[in-house]
């Protein structure tokens, strides 16, 4: 089975500075791959550059194909992308923006079938907002706006999800519930996850590997209990930490300067 994203020698440069350089990274159907890193490493660069959303060298297979083979649209019923800090338009309601997931089926100048309408129904109930269809983007908290991003992502039904921080706004019931939603997909659909991450304890709770990236480059990937050790932590990251090693997996707390 090819991977859903094969990344080779993957390179981004802005401006003569190179962001990121050469990475390779593959991500098969059906698992969860999380790219942490300090601030600045080159995390939001690589997915935008799975993407299609950055200008970038080397080469990237969706699903066997190259990339710049693909056509926008079928890019876009294979890989949604739920960024940072999206642009939140103005004017719109819930649904109709969650709606613009569909955009790739839609018939060209033709308008949302019943079953359109009913997956944005159903992913709306999914994530815990089928109350709020009706309300302007610009009038809900940030983290039902996360979920709303979430929302018009897996209202596009692809195969590979790229999530920019997706939990940042969310309370830790939402959190879980967002996680969770997501893995379930993965084992239900086979869908791939590529999710870049600050929380290194609820990263190493739902991903299958991770990949530490430091100015650019792969500074070591592996399982959470491989890559989350206090000495790589402090020597990446600058951080006192400990890693608590609990039945669920490592844990990492901030520790105190003496
Ligand atoms: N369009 C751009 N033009 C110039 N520099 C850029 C551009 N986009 C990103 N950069 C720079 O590239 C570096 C990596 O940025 P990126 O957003 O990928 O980091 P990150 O690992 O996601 O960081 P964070 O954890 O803070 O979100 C940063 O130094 C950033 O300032």
């Amino acid at each position: 089975m090819s991977a859903a994203v094969a990344v080779r020698g993957l390179r981004v440069e802005y401006g003569g500075v190179r962001i990121v350089g050469d990475v390779d990274l593959d991500v098969s159907p059906g698992e969860w791959v999380t790219v942490i890193g300090p601030n600045g490493a080159g995390k939001s660069t690589l997915l935008r550059a799975v993407a299609g959303l950055a200008p970038a060298t080397g080469t990237i297979a969706l699903f066997g194909t190259p990339a710049a083979r693909l056509r926008r649209r079928e890019r876009a019923r294979l890989v949604a992308m739920v960024p940072q800090t999206p642009v939140v338009p103005a004017g719109m309601r819930v649904f109709d923006y969650t709606l613009l997931g569909r955009t790739p089926y839609l018939p060209r100048f033709g308008r949302e079938s019943a079953g359109d309408t009913a997956v944005v129904r159903d992913v709306l109930a999914r994530l815990d907002l089928p109350d709020y269809a009706g309300r302007m983007l610009t009038t809900l908290s940030g983290g039902e706006l996360q979920r709303v991003f979430l929302a018009r992502a897996l209202a596009q039904e692809p195969q590979l999800l790229l999530l920019d921080e997706p939990t940042s706004a969310l309370d830790i019931g939402h959190q879980q519930e967002v996680m969770d939603l997501v893995d379930r997909l993965r084992h239900d659909r086979g869908l791939a996850v590529l999710s870049t991450m600050h929380d290194l304890s609820l990263a190493g709770l739902y991903a299958d590997r991770i990949v530490l990236l430091a100015g650019g480059e792969v500074a070591a990937a592996g399982t959470a209990r491989q890559v989350l050790a206090e000495d790589t932590l402090t020597r990446y990251y600058r951080a006192r930490v400990r890693v608590l090693e609990t039945p669920d997996g490592p844990m990492v707390v901030p520790a105190r300067g003496s």
